[in-house]
């Protein structure tokens, strides 16, 4: 029997190299976005491929689409095993800029959305009987804060936080919780990053964000999605097992704990 896997935010970036390195595992694998059109040219190039795949748009940061995903995922496969809360968004801005705005976007999908996601996940994994795995993005952000980015460093120490403690009530249902933490990877949310750092900054020219972040990865070189994947590949499968609660750095050698 394939086991069945969820990744938020599949259409592009991380979310989709993990999407495609569960379906080589063999997983029937659900993407999801909030980008319909990405979302169904990455459905016809998954089908293309030969995977069996289903792709459900919707918005983590509300709770219902949350749920109807897990719904449209039981009725279409049978089951769940995975649940990937991988969809996340960045904001630049100096503490000082910080508005009601800004804060209240970044905690709605970034924390609102992997609570809803760990709790629909729950929900179907508690009704199957079967242990069930829950894996977070957090972010070397997680670990560290950065500077112009504190909103966004500040969601990821709570979805560390919120990995702790789901991991701890969760467990008796023997549903584990981890969070992967990569560093610095080449997708469009850190093109949106360095641009906006690049503004803020008369020294910087374009890329030279992205550069000096990555200039510091001790490995030499930035993070590609399939490294993130890795990760996420061996959370996903039984030999993680007996790993809960853990928020996992892979960042080449960036931040040290
Ligand atoms: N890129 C990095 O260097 C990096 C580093 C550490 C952590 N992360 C984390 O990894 C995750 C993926 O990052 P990425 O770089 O692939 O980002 P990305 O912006 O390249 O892709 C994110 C995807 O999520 C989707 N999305 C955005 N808001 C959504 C919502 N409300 N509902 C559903 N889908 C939504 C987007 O449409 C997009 O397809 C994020 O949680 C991010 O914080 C990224
Ligand atoms: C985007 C991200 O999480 C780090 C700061 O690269």
């Amino acid at each position: 029997m394939s086991k069945v896997a969820v990744v938020t935010g599949s259409a592009g970036g991380l979310g989709k190299g993990i999407a495609q390195r569960l379906a080589k595992d063999g997983f029937k694998v659900v993407l999801h976005d909030i980008n319909e059109d990405l979302l169904q040219s990455a459905l016809k190039e998954f089908e293309a491929d030969g995977y069996d795949v289903l792709a459900v748009a919707g918005d983590v940061s509300k709770r219902e689409d949350q749920f109807n995903l897990v719904a449209k995922t039981v009725e279409k496969f049978g089951r769940l095993d995975v649940f990937v809360n991988n969809a996340g968004i960045d904001a630049v801005s100096p503490f000082m800029e910080i508005d009601e705005r800004q804060l209240n976007k970044l905690f709605s999908i970034n924390v609102n959305g992997l609570v809803f996601g760990t709790q629909a996940a729950a929900e179907q994994f508690i009704k199957q009987g079967s242990k069930g795995k829950v894996i977070n993005a957090c972010s070397i952000a997680g670990h560290e804060a950065y500077e112009m980015l504190s909103t966004y460093s500040a969601t990821k120490h709570a979805v560390k936080a919120f990995t702790h403690a789901a991991a701890k009530e969760l467990a008796k249902h023997q549903i584990t919780v981890n969070a992967y933490c990569p560093g610095v990877a080449k997708t469009q949310m850190w093109d949106r990053i360095d641009e906006e750092m690049v503004k803020y900054d008369d020294n910087l020219q374009p890329g030279e964000a992205f550069e000096k972040f990555s200039s510091a990865i001790a490995l030499g070189r930035y993070q590609t999605p399939e490294d993130v994947a890795n990760l996420v590949s061996f959370l996903a499968s039984d030999d993680a097992d007996y790993i809960t609660g853990q928020a996992i750095l892979t960042d080449g050698g960036l931040v040290y704990r």
